[in-house]
């Protein structure tokens, strides 16, 4: 059996993955030893192969694993993945945190997407395979059939980032903020509370009067929304905008031809799914049943969802696919630009698709290989 290290295993992505692995059985398959940056020596989770929790910086510890799976962020990365390639580990590395993935030994992991790619790298022996931007994955889950058949001139998504984007702080904080703007809204006077003009200045005050807990997001989110996520980079793109041409065609295995993708990512007040809304210039004029047809049968969680207001409110929205792993695609029609100008809108768990599922189906394919 391969001696898998788990890090990083009780923050939110790495409990998501806990989670779904022991939903699976994974754990059968594997020696799981755990780690932890701050309760070493404490009782380890039941499904661990080990009775005590292993110190997540020891590197002669890591050095015996043969594959470590890390959740833990990109500051633990930068600082024990050198250590442990200075020692000439040969193990594999599989990783939620940003910090590898555009490095030239790394693969960004969606098996659905680019299987190819993977089985590819393992042949040529690359050791450190990383799950990809929660907003590109759930892209690519759901546009994987156009790109698949290459019929994607350029594309713009326009992005709706939930809370969880930022960390459990984060959805914490919007909850926070929620409940003081709601509660100012049920101590109000009952008389002024009939007067919309006042329930509406109420509310706007209490967003001004930084009365508001912001320290995580930098402005409130409840009642409002940011569009801006991450640093700023060239051209006055984010870092998270950035993200969206520079990893799909890293996905896509393409240096070359690259697919231009651009537009403007934004924080709302959603607890774990992101959205998209798209507009897709394709090569050709493609008739919209062929279109349907290369979304739904990309990959198994694809579900295209009729163009109607019942559907859209029953199957694409964050409420209704939180928690699962659905990637529904809807608002499927061509725009009155053109033609070859398709809108589309998807919205996915991202801590699913968005950030576990990539990573444990990746361990996967290592745990079944002879590798
Ligand atoms: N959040 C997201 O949407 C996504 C995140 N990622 C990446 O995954 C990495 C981890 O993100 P995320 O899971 O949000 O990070 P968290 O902050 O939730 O957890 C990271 C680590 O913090 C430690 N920790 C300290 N206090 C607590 C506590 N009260 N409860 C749980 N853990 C605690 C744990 O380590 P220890 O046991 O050692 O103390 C834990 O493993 C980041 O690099 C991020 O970029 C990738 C895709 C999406
Ligand atoms: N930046 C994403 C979450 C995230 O962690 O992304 P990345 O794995 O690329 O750092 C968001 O805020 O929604």
């Amino acid at each position: 059996m391969k001696k898998v290290g788990f890090v990083g295993w009780r923050g939110m992505v790495g409990s998501v993955l806990m989670d779904r692995m022991n939903e699976l059985g994974d754990f059968k398959k594997i020696e799981s030893i755990f780690f932890s940056t701050s309760q070493v020596g404490e009782k380890a989770p039941n499904y661990s192969s080990s009775e005590l929790l292993k110190d997540a910086l020891n590197i002669d510890e890591l050095l015996e694993m043969d594959i470590i799976v890390t959740c833990q962020g990109g500051d633990y990365t930068k600082e024990v993945h050198p250590k442990l390639k200075s020692k000439n580990w040969n193990g594999y590395w599989i990783d939620a945190a940003s910090t590898l993935r555009m490095n030239s030994d790394s693969v960004i992991v969606l098996d659905p997407v680019n299987r190819s790619v993977i089985d590819r790298a393992l042949n040529d022996g690359i050791k450190d395979f990383v799950g990809g931007n929660c907003t590109v994955s759930l892209m690519m889950m759901a546009l994987g059939g156009l790109f698949e058949s290459d019929e994607i001139e350029w594309l713009t998504s326009m992005t709706y980032q939930a809370a969880s984007g930022g960390g459990a702080r984060h959805m914490k904080e919007l909850l926070t903020q929620m409940k003081v703007v709601g509660t100012n809204f049920t101590q109000m006077d009952e008389s002024l509370s009939k007067d919309i003009m006042k329930v509406d200045q109420l509310v706007t005050n209490t967003l001004r009067d930084g009365s508001l807990d912001i320290s995580c997001f930098g402005a409130p989110l409840a009642g409002n929304l940011i569009p801006w996520i991450d640093s700023a980079v060239e051209a006055g793109q984010t870092r998270e905008e950035w993200k969206g041409v520079a990893e799909t065609n890293k996905i896509l295995g393409r240096s070359e031809n690259i697919i231009p993708i651009d537009g403007t990512c934004v924080r709302i007040g959603t607890m774990r799914c992101h959205s998209q809304a798209f507009t897709i210039k394709l090569k050709r004029n493609i008739p919209m049943d062929e279109i349907t047809q290369m979304i739904s049968s990309h990959n198994d969680w694809v579900k295209v969802i009729g163009n109607t207001p019942e559907e859209t409110r029953s199957g694409l929205t964050p409420a209704a696919v939180s928690g699962t792993l659905d990637i529904p695609v809807g608002r499927l029609r061509k725009m009155n630009l053109g033609e070859q100008y398709l809108n589309a809108f998807t919205c996915g768990d991202q801590l699913l698709w968005g950030a576990a599922e990539p990573v444990r189906r990746m361990l996967g394919i290592l745990v079944d290989s002879s590798l």
